[in-house]
């Protein structure tokens, strides 16, 4: 299966750890770190260190576009980004003792031609043996509706689409009659889009029997430190792994979904998409930036993962992936 994602509002996450964030107060800087960043780059980036071949789609600012170059170059991911004038933007991940707060930017604004342009791309690239993950929020400039579109458009070209986005692009996307195959939403973005409150993984297997309806094949509900809800075909179960070590959340919904796609290339059965996905997920945590750890931790990590059954939505099975 080939793999590509798409990321139209990279950013590069600039990460200020402190001792103890206090808003208001005037805090020492511990360390500063930077590394290029966006769902669509992390996810790439998780890929490669599995071993998975990945080619990397969006929009990329020609004036701060070295990190990214950089990332590509080291991990043999196939760098399809069309640069476009301006900076590509930076979000602040501040780390402290408890917890991790993010400061996400808008992005540049892209223009349609460039859009156009880039999307074409994408559409060659996809095809019945394809796997394609559109990743992040949407840059000022983009209609909400782009993905909704784009998954129609991909999806007649016999592509698989996973989707990992929130608000309204989320929404528009879950409108149309072509919906994802594959969704990840945290439970804030579920509850965002279900426009009630989700906050256990009873809850979300109510909302994703909704989502399951529309014709989304696998939803996968994260919640954090609590695990995650994977619904499939009627069958539903969650995951879960204690971390020993977080160095940093950023990008654990990212390795999530790499796991996603390494299970899925590979056409297992749910329980080990959630076994791998979750030790994606939990080996991410305890490194710096958008990598995974080596392949013997992750095996071992798949191992520990505690899996329960969440029960059946309707008669079903639980079986190969393809
Ligand atoms: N503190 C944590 N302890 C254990 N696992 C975690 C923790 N934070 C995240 N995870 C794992 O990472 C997955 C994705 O994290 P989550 O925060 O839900 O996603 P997102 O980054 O998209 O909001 C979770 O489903 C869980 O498996
Ligand atoms: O496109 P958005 O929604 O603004 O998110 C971008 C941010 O999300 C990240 O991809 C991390 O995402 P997750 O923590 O959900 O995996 C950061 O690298 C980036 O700064």
């Amino acid at each position: 299966m080939r793999v590509a994602t798409v990321t139209f509002n990279p950013a590069i996450d600039q990460t200020i750890t402190v001792d103890h964030l206090i808003p208001g107060e005037v805090h020492r800087a511990r360390a500063v770190r930077q590394n290029a960043g966006g769902k669509g780059v992390n996810v790439a980036s998780c890929l490669a260190d599995w071993g998975i071949p990945v080619t990397a789609f969006g929009l990329l600012g020609r004036e701060n576009a070295a990190l990214f170059e950089t990332l590509c170059a080291e991990k043999t991911i196939a760098d399809r980004f069309l640069r476009i004038p301006g900076a590509t933007r930076v979000n602040l991940k501040i780390v402290d003792d408890r917890d991790t707060t993010d400061i996400n930017m808008g992005g540049a604004a892209v223009d349609a031609p460039a859009l156009e342009k880039q999307i074409a791309q994408v559409e060659a690239f996809a095809g019945s043996d394809s796997l394609i993950v559109l990743s992040g929020s949407l840059p000022p400039g983009c209609p909400p509706g782009l993905y909704a579109e784009l998954i129609a458009r991909l999806r007649g070209r016999g592509a698989r689409v996973l989707l990992d986005t929130s608000g309204l692009p989320l929404l528009l996307a879950l409108q149309g009659d072509t919906p994802p195959n594959i969704i990840k939403p945290n439970l804030r973005e579920l509850a965002e889009w279900a426009g009630e409150p989700v906050e256990t993984a009873e809850d979300a297997l109510r909302i994703a029997t909704r989502l399951a309806a529309k014709g989304v094949e696998l939803i996968v509900v994260s919640m954090g430190a609590e695990g995650a809800l994977f619904l499939f075909h009627s069958v539903a179960l969650t995951a879960r792994l204690r971390a020993e070590g977080v160095t940093s959340t950023v990008g654990a919904g990212d390795a999530m979904v790499a796991g996603l796609v390494a299970a899925l290339s590979d056409a297992v059965g749910l329980e080990e998409i959630a076994r791998r996905s979750t030790a994606f997920a939990v080996g991410k945590l305890g490194l710096a930036g958008p990598n995974l750890p080596d392949r013997e931790t992750i095996l071992a990590l798949m191992e520990q993962v505690t899996i329960a059954s969440a029960g059946r939505t309707e008669a079903g099975e639980a079986g190969e992936t393809t």
